[in-house]
C-alpha cells in the first residue's frame, strides 16, 4: 500500500505486549500512533524503536502551550524524525504560526503539522460546560479555518465534519479523523464516531484506530479487512 490510510493508536501500558502487537503489522499496512500514554511511559526509545521497525510515526502530544515551548517541542518531534506530530488549536494563532515556524529548517522532511479542533469525545454538553455556546460543527470549523490560516497541513477532527470542512477547506487540507469505529465495534468513550468507509467517504485522509484493532482477538485481521473495505 502507497499510502496508508489507518494509524493505529498504540495505547498500551505493557512495552512488551506493545511491540509483539506490532511485530503482527506490517509497515506497508499502517503507521503507527503514539499518545501520550506510551510516550509518558517509554519516551523518544520508543519512536526510535518503532522507525527502526520500518513503521512511521504520528507522535500525538497535542503540544497546548505558550507559543515558545510548542515551537521548542514540535521542533524535537521533527529531530526524532517522525511522520506527523500535532498542537490543540485552541491554542491560538500566535502558538500555531510559531509551531509552524519552527519547522520550517526541516524542508521537505519536516513532520506534518495538524491541530486537534475539538476532540471526539466531546459533545454539545461539553462545550457548554467550557462556556462555548457553539454548535461541535461550528467550533471545529472555526478552529480548522484558524488551523489553516496558520499554515498548517490539516487538522484532527471527527470524520461528521469531515465533508462540510472539505467543502470549506479545499481537497489538500488534510483531515485526520478518530471516533472510528468498524461495524460491531464498542463505541467506548467515543461520541462522535463513524465506520472507516464512511469515513473515507466523508472526506477523512487518515483514520485513527485503536481499541477495535488493538483490543482484537486477531488485530492483523481486522486491519486487514479495514484495508480490504477501503480499497473496494
Ligand atoms: O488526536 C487524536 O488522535 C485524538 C483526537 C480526538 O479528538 N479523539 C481521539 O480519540 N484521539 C485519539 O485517537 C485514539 C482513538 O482510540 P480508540 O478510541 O481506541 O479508537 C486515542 O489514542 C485518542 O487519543
Amino acid at each position: 500500500m502507497q499510502d496508508p490510510k489507518v494509524l493505529v493508536a498504540l495505547d498500551y501500558a505493557d512495552l512488551r505486549q506493545c511491540m509483539s502487537f506490532v511485530d503482527g503489522l506490517e509497515p506497508s499496512s499502517c503507521r503507527l500512533k503514539v499518545g501520550k500514554e506510551m510516550f509518558t511511559l517509554f519516551g523518544p526509545e520508543l519512536v526510535k524503536a518503532l522507525h527502526h521497525k520500518g513503521f512511521e510515526v504520528f507522535l500525538d502530544l497535542k503540544f497546548h502551550d505558550i507559543p515558545n515551548t510548542v515551537a521548542k517541542a514540535v521542533a524535537a518531534a521533527a529531530e526524532l524524525g517522525v511522520w506527523m506530530v500535532n498542537v490543540h488549536a485552541s491554542g491560538g494563532r500566535r502558538m500555531m504560526e510559531a509551531a509552524k515556524a519552527a519547522l520550517q529548517p526541516y524542508g521537505d522532511k519536516r513532520p506534518k503539522l495538524i491541530a486537534v479542533t475539538v476532540l471526539t469525545s466531546m459533545e454539545q454538553a461539553d462545550l457548554q460546560d467550557l462556556g462555548i455556546e457553539l454548535s461541535p460543527q461550528q467550533q471545529v470549523e472555526r478552529l480548522a479555518s484558524l488551523t489553516q490560516q496558520c499554515g498548517l497541513d490539516g487538522v484532527v477532527c471527527s470524520a461528521h465534519e469531515a465533508t462540510a470542512l472539505k467543502s470549506l477547506l479545499g481537497e489538500d487540507f488534510l483531515l485526520v479523523t478518530p471516533g472510528i469505529r468498524p461495524s460491531g465495534s464498542e463505541q467506548g468513550d467515543q461520541r462522535r464516531i463513524m465506520t472507516p468507509v464512511e469515513a473515507i467517504a466523508a472526506g477523512s485522509d487518515y483514520l485513527v484506530i485503536g481499541r477495535p484493532i488493538t483490543q482484537a482477538a486477531s488485530p492483523k485481521q481486522v486491519l486487514q479487512q479495514i484495508n480490504q473495505e477501503l480499497s473496494e
